[in-house]
């Protein structure tokens, strides 16, 4: 698919709406660091058919009975590792990409669209916020769901989840979805000039940039889920602009979940390949995620730092997200006003 640019000038008056409201949802973390907290995001988030594709007369006991009694307290530990004084990492920067993205798009009081945040699993819920936004007014909401590449277990099951929502309505708001934007020239342009600007200010010259991805069961691919293929396409793009032919770039697949074979190569694998052929100076980025989250800051900056510099590596350093600042809050005005332009 190719995207003609179309986003408003920058200079269009606020969207004059009145009754507009975008939705930015993101995966999803527990309450609090804690054990109990963590079991009941996973049970939620690990009981969804999209994301454990095995039927659940099979998964279920296994969830119940291994799972939910060990993976808790790990996770719980990781998680207090990476946790802020404004709660978690993925839930703060999602609610901050909310608040810097509402004055961009008008104050609502005055014709804009209002702006929100929800979580897949955990809190605020999709339900609840859609709940909120139709009591306040809104009759019409763009879901942008925060992944740049589709994948049926994160776009499609939000979509899901405020499908479901509507469903119990006999009144329902009108619904747009933010499609993925892996191979949007916003999105690549961002993070080229974000990835440049954070490696020219590194105190060591990378000699491998690992592009490394969140991984997915390699059936998934098979069935016929483009995640893989839009994540190999971001790469392709990305390192094009980027244009640093000193730099060896490679892309990778991390978080591997379950016994099941997953994408490859294997973030963990070649962090340890690297390591072994002598590759000193590493960077990783993380351009899947739009926040840094559990699964940049604790398994690439904390574990990945370890695991190279134990196997004999010199320099590591981890990228960060586009998060809220300017490049990345940019790339999301574009893209959802392009998607507004449909309403106004
Ligand atoms: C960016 C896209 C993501 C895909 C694709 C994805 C697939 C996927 N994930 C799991 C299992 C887990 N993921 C966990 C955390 C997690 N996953 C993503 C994103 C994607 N997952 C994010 C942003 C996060 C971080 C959440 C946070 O609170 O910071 C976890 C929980 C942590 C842990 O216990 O390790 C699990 C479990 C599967 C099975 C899967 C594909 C089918
Ligand atoms: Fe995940
Ligand atoms: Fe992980």
């Amino acid at each position: 698919m190719t995207h003609q640019p179309q986003q408003l000038p920058a200079d269009h008056p606020p969207v004059n709406s009145g009754n507009i409201a975008v939705l930015l949802v993101n995966l999803g973390t527990p309450d609090a660091p804690d054990t109990k907290s963590v079991k009941r995001y996973l049970a939620e988030f690990l009981s969804d058919r999209r994301v454990v594709e095995i039927p659940p007369i099979a998964w279920q006991p296994i969830l119940r009975g291994i799972i939910l009694n060990t993976r808790p307290k790990k996770s719980a530990h990781a998680y207090s590792q990476v946790w802020t004084e404004d709660g978690s990492p993925l839930a703060a920067i999602t609610r901050a990409q909310a608040e810097k993205l509402q004055p961009m798009l008008g104050a609502p009081e005055t014709g804009g669209v209002k702006v929100d945040w929800a979580m897949r699993y955990g809190n605020p819920s999709i339900q609840s916020r859609i709940e909120a936004l139709m009591a306040d007014g809104c009759e019409r909401i763009l879901l942008a769901p925060l992944y740049p590449q589709y994948s049926g277990a994160t776009t499609a099951t939000v979509v899901d989840k405020a499908a479901e929502t509507l469903g119990k309505m006999r009144w329902q708001a009108s619904l747009r979805t933010l499609p993925p934007y892996h191979d949007d020239p916003a999105y690549i342009g961002a993070l080229a000039s974000d990835l440049g600007a954070q490696l020219d200010a590194l105190d060591f010259t990378p000699e491998v940039l690992l592009l490394s991805f969140h991984g997915m069961p390699q059936r998934t691919l098979e069935l016929g889920d483009p995640y893989h293929c839009h994540c190999r396409k971001t790469a392709r793009l990305l390192e094009d602009r980027l244009a640093r032919p000193d730099l060896r770039i490679l892309i990778t697949f991390q978080s591997r979940f379950g016994p099941a074979k997953w994408l490859e190569p294997a973030t963990d694998t070649t962090i340890g390949l690297e390591a072994d052929a002598g590759t000193k100076r590493m960077a990783v980025a993380t351009p899947g995620f739009s926040a840094d989250c559990l699964e940049t800051l604790e398994e690439i900056a904390i574990q990945g730092r370890e695991q190279f510099l134990d196997a004999g590596g010199e320099h590591f350093a981890t990228l960060a997200c586009l998060n809220d600042r300017p490049e990345g809050m940019a790339m999301l005005e574009t893209i959802v006003r392009r998607e507004l332009s449909g309403w106004i």
